[in-house]
């Protein structure tokens, strides 16, 4: 059976007090949120470790935005499944576009980081999609495909959370149809082999299309990013109807 999740990624967003501040109100903000959903903060890692003691008894799961596939070395700026792990980390973001464009990662470094995050008993949310000229090209599945062919060698499919993000979707405010994201997300469950991985969208989600978007059947939850950064407005994507 399919979950439904609901991940916010505060990408490169907030202090430890503001983390507190936001927590404080997005508590009390979900206290009637369904329970048939998961709900998943992914927070910049100086942020870990003040928010898993304040998640502590709540819904809310802890995510990081990056994980790299070795178990401990020389690889400064990086970070090991078992670091987060250590802090309750239960999700981490593995190839978000932004990781693409400007870190170099490509689908051979992602698939390593979904393995070790794996091994370490984390969840990845491996995050694919297309450019704005590769979809102008038709090009969307193929880049899609690839991405999936290569990410997902020897990736354990029971163990994993997808997100499709249209890359000239995000941030812009330009977000893709609904209908449309549903038809690349059905594309995408006919390359698994597990037909209950979760495969969300994202690409500037917010409280004003989250119903539309969750009432597509292939959807099945969203990676948020802006629209994630405010307690209302991620407690309102939270309590889609
Ligand atoms: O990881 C989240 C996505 O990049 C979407 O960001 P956005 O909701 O600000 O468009």
């Amino acid at each position: 059976m399919r979950k439904i999740i609901l991940a916010g990624n505060w990408k490169m967003h907030k202090t430890q007090a503001e983390t507190l501040e936001f927590v404080a109100q997005f508590k009390p903000a979900i206290d009637d949120a369904p329970d048939d959903r998961g709900i998943v903060l992914c927070v910049p890692f100086t942020d870990l470790a003040i928010l898993s003691k304040n998640l502590h008894g709540s819904a809310i799961q802890l995510g990081a935005q990056n994980v790299h596939w070795e178990e401990t070395g020389a690889y400064t700026g990086e970070i090991s499944a078992a670091m987060l792990n250590e802090v309750g980390v239960r999700y981490v973001v593995v190839g978000h576009s932004e990781r693409r464009q400007y870190f170099g990662e490509t689908n051979e470094t992602v698939n390593f980081r979904l393995r070790a995050a794996q091994k370490a008993g984390l969840t990845p949310i491996l995050c694919v999609g297309e450019t704005k000229q590769q979809r102008d090209a038709n090009e969307t599945e193929a880049v899609i495909f690839q991405q999936l062919k290569e990410g997902l060698v020897g990736v354990d499919q029971s163990q994993l959370v997808i997100a499709y993000e249209p890359i000239w979707a995000i941030g812009t405010g330009d977000t893709c149809a609904s209908d449309e994201a549903n038809r690349v997300i059905g594309l995408i469950r006919g390359k698994l082999t597990n037909a209950d991985v979760t495969i969300q969208y994202g690409g500037s989600v917010n409280p004003g299309n989250v119903d539309e978007i969750m009432a597509q059947p292939e959807i099945d939850g969203a990676l948020v990013g802006g629209a994630s950064l405010k307690p209302d407005s991620f407690a309102r994507i939270v309590c889609f109807q």
